[in-house]
């Protein structure tokens, strides 16, 4: 990754203005490392999709600051990524035509881009599909070889693997940790998925509701490839469990 610098979000606050004020972030601090593994987990409404918005700079309403390389990170720029739980693939654009989005194929660089995030993303042989002949999984690959195309700094990612079965899901959360040793991109990946979190990330943050705080940050040294059965792995999943228990959310929302 080219020129990586620290994300920071800096008493980040924000509120719904409707008939009632509705105070979605409180005073979020959170500081990732170039090239680090975070995710956030949280109840639902506390503000997780709210904050990567905020993040990627689809929403300008905040308090506070969010700085990307120490500069105000708070417009949308190709430094930062976003990929959503459904991907969004233009249906009468081959893989290829996707993943370039609107640059042409017949430049050169632009080819040589393509054909190597087809191979991050082991796609290859399926550069003329078109999304409809793909499965799940495949399309949501297309949509990060997509997002990684403008060699992003960050890559945000709400709840990416939520729309797919467990399998894929699986096969996808290997295929994101392949994507990042290779690509080294900031990595912040919103998710209901204890295991997810403690399979993926050096960080866990921890959300509360109403407003949305980060309530605790769990961290996570195990060495990569992680294995979910090995008592390391156990541990942190009930450290996580434990930090989200104490929330008034009923534990069968969550993914466990
Ligand atoms: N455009 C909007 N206008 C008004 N309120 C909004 C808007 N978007 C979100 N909210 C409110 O902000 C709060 C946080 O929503 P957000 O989608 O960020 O939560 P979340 O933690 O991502 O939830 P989930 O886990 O269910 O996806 C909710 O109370 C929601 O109703």
């Amino acid at each position: 990754m080219s020129g990586s610098g620290k994300l920071e979000l800096i008493a980040v606050d924000k509120s719904f203005r409707a008939e009632k004020q509705n105070h979605v972030l409180a005073d979020i601090h959170l500081s990732l490392s170039p090239g680090e593994f975070v995710t956030i987990i949280g109840p639902s409404g506390c503000g997780k999709s709210t904050l990567l918005k905020i993040i990627a700079g689809l929403d300008a309403d905040y308090e506070g600051a969010v700085l990307l390389g120490g500069v105000d990170a708070g417009k949308p720029s190709r430094d930062k990524g976003f990929i959503f739980q459904e991907h969004r693939l233009f249906p009468w654009l081959t893989v290829e035509r996707n993943i370039a989005a609107n640059q042409s194929l017949r430049n050169k660089e632009v080819r040589g881009q393509v054909d190597a995030m087809i191979k991050l993303v082991r796609l290859e042989g399926f550069e003329k599909a078109y999304p409809k002949e793909l499965s799940g999984g495949m399309s949501q690959r297309v949509a990060i070889a997509r997002a990684l195309m403008q060699s992003p700094q960050v890559l945000l990612l709400d709840e990416p693997f939520g729309a797919l079965d467990a399998f894929t899901r699986t096969h996808m959360q290997e295929a994101l940790l392949d994507i990042w040793r290779n690509n080294r991109a900031t990595m912040l990946l919103v998710t209901h998925d204890i295991d997810e979190a403690v399979f993926l990330s050096e960080r866990i943050v921890v959300m509360d509701a109403r407003p949305g705080r980060i309530k605790q940050i769990v961290r996570n040294d195990l060495p990569y490839p992680r294995t979910r059965h090995s008592p390391g792995f156990q541990e942190l999943r009930s450290q996580v469990m434990r930090a989200l228990e104490k929330q008034e959310e009923p534990e069968e929302n969550w993914v466990i």
